[in-house]
C-alpha cells in the first residue's frame, strides 16, 4: 500500500472522530475567515529553485534555544491529546522522540507533564496560559523545571477564548474521563458543563484566564525560573520589538490557527516585519496552516527558524496512535528534505529570501 498523503490521513482521522470533536480540532473562530487564509496564504508563495548545485548531502537539522533538531519542526501545544487516542500527550512525546521534533506541550494537556516527560527522548517545552490563580501557574513552573522541560512558552494571543461557532452549536464540553491532567480539577470543572449556546472551553477559560496581563507581569514570571521564556501569538514588529526590550528569548509568530481573532494576519504576512524587528539570532518561529515539507521552506524562507505544527500531528494520533504521530512528522521532513535537494538549497542558510517568490496576480 502507498504511504498515505496528509490529506489520506485528514480523512481517515476525520472518519475514526465524533463529530464535535473533529470540530473542536478543526474549527476557529468567529466567521473562520483567518483560518481559511492560514493556508491561502502559503498557496501564494512560489519557490525559485537554483540548479546545478550538489544536493548530495541535504541537511536539515537545526539548533533551538541549546538543542539541536533533527528537522526544523515542532508540535505545536494542542489541548487535550486524549481526545483524539487513549494514550494521548506520551504517544505524542514519543512520536517527536522518534520524528527528531520539539514537543510543545499544552497546559491543558490531558496527561501530566511529568508523563509527557517520561515518554520523550527529545526536547520539550511547556506551554502556559496565564491563570488569575497564580501560584497555580508558579506550581506549573517548577514542576516543568524539576521534569527537564526546556523552555517556557506564554501564549499571548488569548486573554480570553474566542467565539467558536462550531463549538457554540455543538455545545462542546470536554468528557468526563477526559481531564487538564497538570491542574488542579476545581480549576477545570467548567470544561465539563456548557450552559445553553456556549462552550465548556469558553465557560472555562472565561472564569481562569486572567485578562489584566501586559508587559510589565512578565518580570513575574521572569523571576520565577531560570528557562529560557518563549511569547506565543505575537504578529506584529511593535510586539516582538518589546519583546525583546522585556527580555523574551524566543517568539512564536502565530494566529492560534485561526481560532482566537478572526480577522487578524496570517502568520506567514506578519512574519517578515517581526524577523525584522528582532536581533538575527533570536529563534523566531511560525505556525499555522503548515501542511507540506514546501510550507516549511517557504516560512524558513522567510525567516522562521523552525515551524510549528498542530492539527496534522492530531490527525495523525487518531490515525494511529505514537506511530500514526510520527509518521506526520516524518513525512514533512522527508518532503522538506526533498525540496532542497530539488530547489538547489541542500544547507538551511541557503532557504533564504531568494528562495521564494510572489504568484503572478494573474494567474
Ligand atoms: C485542538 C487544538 C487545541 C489547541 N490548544 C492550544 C492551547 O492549549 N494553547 C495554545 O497556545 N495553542 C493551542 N492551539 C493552537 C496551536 O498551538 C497552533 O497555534 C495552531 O493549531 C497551529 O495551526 P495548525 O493547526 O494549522 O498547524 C490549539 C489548536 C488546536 C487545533
Ligand atoms: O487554545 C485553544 O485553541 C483551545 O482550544 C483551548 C483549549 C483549552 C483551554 C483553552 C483553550
Amino acid at each position: 500500500m502507498p504511504l498515505p498523503t496528509m490529506s489520506d490521513l485528514r480523512e481517515h482521522a476525520r472518519e475514526r472522530l465524533s463529530a464535535a470533536v473533529w470540530d473542536f480540532i478543526e474549527g476557529g473562530s468567529g466567521a473562520e475567515r483567518t483560518l481559511r487564509e492560514a493556508e491561502a496564504a502559503y498557496a501564494e508563495l512560489r519557490l525559485r529553485p537554483r540548479v546545478l548545485v550538489d544536493v548530495s548531502q541535504p541537511d536539515c537539522s537545526v539548533e533551538i534555544l541549546g538543542d539541536l533538531l533533527a528537522s526544523p519542526v515542532g508540535v505545536a501545544p494542542m489541548a487535550y491529546h486524549q481526545l483524539v487516542h487513549p494514550d494521548g500527550e506520551t504517544a505524542t512525546a514519543e512520536a517527536a522522540g522518534i520524528a527528531g521534533v520539539l514537543l510543545v506541550t499544552g497546559i491543558f494537556a490531558s496527561r501530566t507533564l511529568e508523563e509527557t516527560a517520561a515518554a520523550a527522548s527529545g526536547p520539550l517545552w511547556l506551554q502556559l496560559y496565564w491563570l488569575r490563580r497564580r501560584e497555580a501557574l508558579a506550581a506549573l513552573v517548577a514542576r516543568a523545571e524539576a521534569a527537564g522541560y526546556r523552555a517556557l512558552v506564554l501564549t499571548v494571543d488569548a486573554p480570553k477564548v474566542a467565539v467558536r461557532p462550531r463549538d457554540r452549536r455543538n455545545s462542546f464540553t470536554l468528557p468526563a474521563d477526559i481531564t487538564a491532567a497538570n491542574l488542579d480539577p476545581a480549576l477545570t470543572e467548567r470544561s465539563h458543563r456548557a450552559a445553553g449556546g456556549t462552550s465548556g472551553i469558553e465557560e472555562h477559560a472565561r472564569e481562569q484566564f486572567d485578562p489584566s496581563i501586559t508587559w510589565s507581569d512578565l518580570a513575574w514570571l521572569r523571576a520565577r525560573t531560570r528557562l529560557p521564556l518563549v511569547l506565543k501569538g505575537v504578529l506584529t514588529g511593535e510586539d516582538a520589538a518589546l519583546a525583546v526590550e522585556h527580555g523574551i528569548d524566543a517568539l512564536i509568530v502565530s494566529n492560534h490557527g485561526g481560532r482566537q481573532l478572526d480577522r487578524a494576519v496570517t502568520a506567514l504576512e506578519a512574519l517578515p516585519e517581526i524577523v525584522a524587528a528582532v536581533p538575527a539570532d533570536l529563534p523566531v518561529l511560525i505556525d499555522g496552516g503548515i501542511r507540506s515539507g514546501t510550507d516549511i521552506a517557504v516560512a524558513l524562507a522567510l525567516g522562521a527558524r523552525a515551524v510549528l505544527v498542530g492539527r496534522p500531528v492530531l490527525w495523525g494520533l487518531a490515525c494511529d496512535g505514537a506511530k500514526g504521530a510520527a509518521g506526520v512528522l516524518e513525512l514533512l521532513r522527508t518532503e522538506l528534505l526533498d525540496t532542497m535537494i530539488l530547489s538547489g538549497r541542500p544547507t538551511l542558510d541557503r532557504l533564504d529570501a531568494s528562495a521564494v517568490t510572489r504568484r503572478a496576480a494573474h494567474r
